[in-house]
């Protein structure tokens, strides 16, 4: 028997805790093992590091993964927990995303102070916000807002919007959710009109391909609904080349037999957007996202996507 403690490779940000435990929670329970046979490890990432730059600036791939990868692929730890959502669509060699938990809520999260509704914010307020997406969002919806660059965790962004420094600010409502904030949010937004970043509020395991040990170990906590869902939404994201630079939103509902997908994609000043929605077999997920990706392609045709460079 196993011996020692599985290494479990982890972000410090008080997210990243959370998930890491609440994974570790998990394996334990379901193995019936002491938690002390998990240790959590934890790295910086370039992510972490710099702060004072939008993550498309820094050139967002890998910048919360790639320490960790590289201790992955080393055997320094067995495996690792990530947010989905920061995970680019392509993995170093070697390694997969071998699970995911069940998902959170998909919604973002609006934390508003001068006004509790996106809609009712005065004309001209200023809302922080890093995310490509959530700006070209805003600014489809209102165009009068001025969208200002705005990063780090959760609890800096929120004391930035109480110190004055924005109007409002838009959050993953599942993060709060599992930092406790819950009841932060002053309006969660509809889903049809404010979608989702693709594999939003799905957390997953990275580990290495054929170490039978940990993915055998592994696959009793992956929730299959999820993995379905999350693969479809980063083959949308890959087919378009996503990367941080792209404002790009999906999501897809698996019933473990049959999956829907909706996906949206949205000029950087959110002036044009189209949308696609594609239904298939679940066990097609990742192929049906491609589909999707490959058709909202041809609708928005070349032109769209010189706004994106
Ligand atoms: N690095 C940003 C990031 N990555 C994952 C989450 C939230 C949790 C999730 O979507 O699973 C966040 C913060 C946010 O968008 O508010």
């Amino acid at each position: 028997m196993q011996t020692k403690p599985f290494r479990i490779g982890t972000r410090g940000s008080p997210l990243a805790l959370a998930q890491a435990h609440e994974t570790r929670d998990r394996l334990a329970a379901v193995h019936g093992l002491s938690p002390e046979m998990f240790e959590v490890v934890i790295l910086s990432t370039k992510g972490d590091r710099i702060t004072d730059r939008s993550l498309a600036e820094i050139g967002g791939k890998g910048l919360f993964t790639e320490e960790i990868e590289q201790q992955l692929l080393s055997g320094e730890l067995d495996f690792a927990v990530h947010s989905s959502k920061d995970m680019p669509t392509k993995l170093p060699d070697g390694l997969f995303l071998s699970a995911f938990l069940p998902r959170e809520d998909i919604r973002d999260a609006f934390i508003g102070r001068t006004a509790p509704r996106l809609l009712e914010l005065p004309e001209g307020a200023t809302v922080g916000s890093s995310s490509l997406r959530r700006q070209a969002l805003i600014r489809r919806l209102r165009p009068d807002i001025n969208v200002i660059t705005y990063r780090g965790q959760v609890e800096t962004r929120l004391r930035k919007l109480a110190e004055g420094q924005v109007d409002a600010t838009l959050l993953a409502y599942a993060g709060l959710k599992r930092l406790g904030m819950a009841d932060v949010p002053t309006e969660l937004l509809d889903p049809e009109e404010f979608p989702p970043a693709p594999a939003q509020g799905a957390i997953c395991i990275e580990s290495r391909i054929g170490d039978k040990r940990v993915n055998d170990l592994l696959a009793a906590i992956d929730d299959s609904r999820t993995h379905e869902a999350v693969a479809c939404e980063r083959g949308f994201l890959a087919t378009l080349d996503g990367s941080c630079r792209t404002p790009i939103a999906g999501l897809a509902v698996s019933d473990g037999t049959h999956l829907r997908f909706s996906g949206m994609i949205l000029t950087p000043d959110g002036s044009t957007h189209h949308r696609i929605t594609v239904e298939g077999k679940a066990a097609d997920a990742e192929a049906l996202g491609q589909k999707a990706g490959e058709d909202i392609r041809a609708q928005a045709g070349p032109g769209f996507f010189s706004s994106w460079t």
